[in-house]
C-alpha cells in the first residue's frame, strides 16, 4: 500500500477553513467538493488511457481517452457522498457504485448497511471516496470487498487521515494494489476515535446534524 499526501498551499488553505468549527454546512460542502477536485488530480495520475486518433482543424494527430472498462467511483455513504460530485466532474464517464457503512460509536467497529456495486470488478480501477481515515476499519472493510470482487487497482481519496489508520491499512492491505491520497496525515486519534486536530464528524458537519 502507498500513501500520498497532497502538499499544496491551496489544499492547505481550504483544509484550514474546513477544520474550523465556525464553518457552516453549506461552506463545508463547497470546500469538500473543491478539495476533492484537487486530490483527484493526483489520485488519477495513473488512470488508464489508450491512444486515439483525432483530426484537429489543422491536421490528423493522436491523443488519449480513458480506457475500457471504465473506472468505478465508490463513495462511502454518508460523508463520502459529499465527495462524489467533485470526483465525477473530473471523471464524467466513470461508473458509480455505493457502499453504506457506519462505525459503532462505542466499539469503533465498522459495519455495512448498503451495497450497490457491480459483482464483477475484474480489471477495474476503483476510486473510493471517504473523507475520514480514522481507525481504518471502514476503509479496510470496503477495500477488501472491492478486491474480493476482482478490482486490481484501488485508490482511496480521504480529506484527512490518522497515522493509526494508515498503519492499520498498511498491515491489513499489505501486498495489495492500494493507494491512499489525502490532504493531511494528522497527529493522532483521541480516546473516542476522532482524528486530532481533525475536523469533527464529517457526516454531521456536511449534513448539518450537529
Ligand atoms: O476509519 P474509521 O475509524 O472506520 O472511521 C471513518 C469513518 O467514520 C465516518 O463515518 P461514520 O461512521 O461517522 O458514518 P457517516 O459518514 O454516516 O457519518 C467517516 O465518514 C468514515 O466512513
Ligand atoms: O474524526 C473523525 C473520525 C471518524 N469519523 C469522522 O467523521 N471524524
Ligand atoms: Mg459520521
Amino acid at each position: 500500500m502507498r500513501t500520498h499526501v497532497v502538499d499544496h498551499p491551496l489544499v492547505a488553505h481550504k483544509l484550514t477553513t474546513l477544520r474550523d468549527a465556525r464553518t457552516d454546512s453549506p461552506t463545508f460542502r463547497r470546500l469538500a467538493d473543491e478539495l476533492v477536485t484537487l486530490l483527484a488530480y493526483e489520485a488519477t495520475r495513473d488512470v488508464r488511457v489508450e491512444e486515439v486518433g483525432i483530426t484537429t482543424p489543422v491536421t490528423d494527430t493522436t491523443g488519449v481517452q480513458l480506457s475500457r472498462p471504465r473506472p468505478l467511483v465508490v463513495p462511502i455513504i454518508r460523508a463520502g457522498l459529499g465527495m462524489l460530485e467533485g470526483m465525477v466532474r473530473l471523471l464524467p464517464t466513470a461508473e458509480v457504485g455505493f457502499l453504506g457503512m457506519i462505525r459503532d460509536e462505542e466499539t469503533l467497529q465498522a459495519s455495512t448497511y448498503a451495497n450497490r456495486m457491480p459483482d464483477d470488478l475484474s480489471g477495474r480501477q476503483v476510486y473510493v471516496l471517504d473523507p475520514m481515515l480514522a481507525t481504518g476499519g471502514t476503509l479496510v472493510a470496503a477495500i477488501q470487498e472491492l478486491i474480493r470482487r476482482g478490482a486490481d487497482d484501488v485508490t482511496a481519496l480521504c480529506l484527512l487521515a490518522a497515522p493509526e489508520g494508515v498503519a492499520v491499512m498498511e498491515r491489513d492491505l499489505a501486498g495489495t494494489p492500494v493507494t491512499v491520497v489525502t490532504a493531511s496525515v494528522d497527529e493522532r486519534l483521541n480516546e473516542q476515535g476522532f482524528i486530532v486536530p481533525g475536523l469533527g464528524d464529517a457526516g454531521d458537519r456536511m449534513y448539518g446534524t450537529v
